[in-house]
């Protein structure tokens, strides 16, 4: 008995001694970078058990005090030590240092967690190297116009089913309490049909033999327990615990599906290259292309488990941040009404009496300005993460209370803090207001800042999915601006401020999400009457 006690009592010691030095190490290395210490890393499951407060503040501390926790230390960078449990980091809200991190994929590459994210198979999101420039030569030349056109065409479509369903049909005005349910469905419906060729109805919930649950609500628990997935043993997800058994069916029924549809894809190209070498439209989604590339690569090519995997990382990367974007959107446009009404007459002078079509997608830019505006303000990837694989320097204006630049030593894991980085006042005047005309390009400056704009990250490895998520935000919105007025519903004495405290508070897991976001959607007809 002794002697158990014994070395859990020598194991804790050297634990906490070799905690202590890695603190110290980091601290003597980083000298002059303010210091932050808080109990635990913010972003594993261990921070979401303990109260949040002083000691446990993390992310959410970084946004709520996104304007102080920067300004009031002076600086553009802090250490951020977790005491007892998770990764020291260097936290990072300078735009410039930003993208001087971003620019060189190499130098800065992504952490041990990000990495993690291959457990349906090795993917572009977490490879690093000559397997990612791999990785995304075969997969990038899928998102290309006719990819953006079928997500128009698709994204009109589902609009127009959504107004056939029962919650729509009837009446000039809908109170929803839930808008982001509709955002969400048709997020994934779009990624659905365009990345998998699975062209769900607005209102279908398909079924499969071989899965336990409806195709939707698996794609749905996938996408929504990552982090879990990530951080987690395997072991865990084998307790008797329903949360986790629910998870695990999902993961395995989600492989599973994938794989039978990649090997059904595969034997349907064999019979489908034509004489020229093309293959048929119903297979130039961005599913049919992966594969095809693959087959023709051959050996090059990605194999089974790196086409599935690549197949979950679309869905994983565009499902959750596009809907997310698109309802905030929606609220800080009925928050800020004459931002609404300045989009709307823009809409109705582009358009006229005819339908929004794919070729109006440059001259409906104030649509995308706005929606840029609302992933400024809530950055769906609201950190990334990098490792330094070399010694160096970073540079960027007021980045230290003392000096403009820092000294990084080869290993110091870096967190791009988008909170902090897209309030950032230097670079956005009256940061924390919704300003969707900041983004128009009229003058240099705007155009340098919509070209390096950080929402979808800048550099070689800037988010693959960016033109396919814009085109289904404008084709989503400016249906809904055109045919709706939104409104939210503010409690007694309630300011709009004070209802974007309430209701848009963010979540924070894999990437940003909200709550359930209640809107107020009054036919525009109506008023015209
Ligand atoms: C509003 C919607 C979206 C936002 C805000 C967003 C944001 C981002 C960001 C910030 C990154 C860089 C992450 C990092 O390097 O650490 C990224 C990467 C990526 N995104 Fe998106 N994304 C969105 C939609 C999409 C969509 C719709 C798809 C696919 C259909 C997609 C596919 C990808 C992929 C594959 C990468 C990895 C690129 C690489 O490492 O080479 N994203 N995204």
């Amino acid at each position: 008995m002794f002697s158990i006690w014994a070395l859990v009592g020598f194991i804790l010691v050297v634990s906490i001694l070799r905690r202590a030095y890695r603190i110290y190490a980091a601290i003597q290395s980083l000298r002059g970078v303010p210091v932050y210490y808080i109990l635990v890393d913010p972003l594993t499951p261990l921070a979401n058990l303990l109260p949040n407060g002083r000691w446990n503040p993390g992310v959410y501390q970084a946004w709520n005090e996104s304007a102080t926790l920067y300004t009031s230390r002076n600086t553009n960078v802090i250490l951020y030590i977790p005491l007892l449990y998770g990764d020291i980091a260097l936290h990072c809200a300078s735009p410039d240092a930003l993208r001087t991190v971003l620019n060189d994929a190499f130098l800065f590459t992504k952490p041990r967690k990000v990495l993690g994210l291959d457990f349906m198979g090795p993917n572009l999101v977490a490879s690093t190297g000559e397997q990612w420039r791999r990785h995304r030569k075969i997969t990038a030349p899928t998102f290309d116009n006719q990819t953006y056109m079928n997500v128009w065409e698709v994204t009109a479509g589902l609009y127009h089913q959504m107004l056939e369903s029962e919650a729509w049909k009837t009446g000039d005005q809908h109170y929803f309490p839930a808008f982001n349910t509709f955002t969400t469905r048709l997020a994934l419906l779009v990624i659905a049909a365009c990345g998998f060729n699975m062209h769900l109805r607005w209102d279908e919930s398909p079924t499969r033999e071989s899965l336990s649950n409806p195709i939707d609500t698996t794609i749905i628990i996938v996408s929504t327990s990552l982090l879990e997935k990530m951080v987690l043993p395997n072991w865990v997800f084998r307790l008797p615990i329903e949360g986790l058994r629910r998870m695990k069916i999902a993961f395995d029924d989600f492989q599973k599906f994938l794989d039978d549809e990649v090997s059904a894809k595969k034997l349907e190209l064999k019979n489908d290259v034509h004489f020229d070498g093309s293959i048929s439209d119903s297979n130039k989604t961005v599913f049919g292309r992966v594969v095809a590339a693959s087959q023709q690569e051959g050996t090059k090519g990605l194999d089974q488990r790196e086409i599935i995997g690549n197949l979950f990382i679309f869905l994983f990367a565009g499902h959750e941040t596009t809907a997310h974007t698109l309802v905030v959107t929606l609220a800080m446009l009925a928050l800020n009404p004459g931002e609404q009404e300045r989009v709307y007459q823009h809409i109705k002078s582009v358009l006229g009496d005819s339908e929004p079509k794919f070729d109006d997608y440059g001259a409906l830019a104030p649509v995308l300005h706005c929606f840029y505006e609302a992933l400024r303000l809530y950055p769906a990837a609201f950190l990334m993460g990098r490792v330094a694989t070399a010694d160096t320097m970073i540079s960027a204006s007021g980045l230290l209370p003392s000096s403009d630049t820092l000294a990084i030593p080869k290993n110091t894991e870096i967190v791009l803090d988008m909170i902090g980085a897209s309030r950032h006042e230097e670079t956005y005047a009256n940061a924390t207001a919704y300003l969707p005309r900041r983004w128009e390009s009229s003058s240099d400056a705007a155009t340098a800042a919509i070209d390096s704009f950080l929402g979808f990250s800048t550099g070689p490895r800037v988010c693959l999915g960016k033109k396919f998520a814009t085109v289904e935000a404008v084709c989503f919105l400016t249906h809904v601006l055109r045919d709706w007025k939104v409104f939210v519903k503010f409690e007694k004495g309630e300011t709009a401020e004070g209802w974007q405290k309430r209701m848009l508070n963010p979540i924070l897991g894999a990437t940003l999400k909200t709550g359930d976001v209640p809107l107020l959607l009054t036919r525009r007809s109506a008023f015209e009457a």
